[in-house]
């Protein structure tokens, strides 16, 4: 698969100010991001939240927030091998992911503000993001009326560490457009792949 290009050079547009939390525009290339989204679409979709999702590696219980051996559902696919040695060989995570939740966000789907369950997932979560561009906002635990938002674009990858994985809710609101700088951006399909390796109990 080809590599993509990694411009860090590229100006942070309306990053917020929380620890740990990085972006990183065109993690991957335009070629790679359509062959992504036709393999995932090849693939069975699960249909136990209001939004379809795909569960690699490990199957995640949305209710019972934990995670067990008997969870394994096989090897992580090929291509989400490829993408977790890239962030591992940048250092963006110090261990190879073993968990991929592919997301898909039809126009007004999104995702209730939530942290990623703590004693589930090792420090570092990284969500690389296709299709649709959407804003995805942030309010800290002890106070979750001051908000932030990023607007993620396809091919970008989001990392939440530290702070921003522990201290501050993210969410998606369920909406058909957003309002980015004055600017109006209807929603069209999204989907998110978020890696994560999981702390077995
Ligand atoms: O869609 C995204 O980028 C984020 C998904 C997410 O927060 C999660 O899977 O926990
Ligand atoms: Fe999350």
């Amino acid at each position: 698969m080809q590599l993509g290009f990694f411009h860090t050079e590229e100006p942070k547009v309306n990053l917020p100010a929380i620890n740990g939390l990085e972006y990183m525009p065109k993690f991957i290339s335009k070629p790679e991001h359509e062959s992504l989204l036709k393999k995932i679409d090849s693939e069975p979709w699960l249909l136990d939240l209001k939004r379809r999702v795909q569960h690699y590696g490990y199957k995640y219980d949305y209710q019972k927030r934990s995670i067990d051996p008997s969870m394994k559902v096989g090897e992580l696919p090929e291509w989400a091998l490829d993408i977790g040695s890239r962030m591992y060989n940048y250092g963006i995570l110090s261990f190879m992911p073993d968990q991929v939740i592919v997301n898909e966000y039809e126009p007004c789907q999104g995702i209730a503000q939530h942290i990623d369950c703590e004693p589930c997932f090792e420090n570092t979560i990284v969500s690389l993001s296709l299709g649709s561009s959407c804003l995805m906002d942030f309010y800290p635990k002890n106070d979750l009326k001051q908000k932030e938002s990023l607007h993620l674009e396809p091919q970008s990858l989001l990392v939440l560490r530290g702070e921003a994985r522990y201290n501050w809710l993210h969410g998606i609101a369920g909406r058909k457009s957003d309002l980015i700088n004055g600017i109006k951006h209807s929603r069209k399909r999204r989907v998110s792949l978020t890696f994560r390796k999981v702390i077995l109990i």
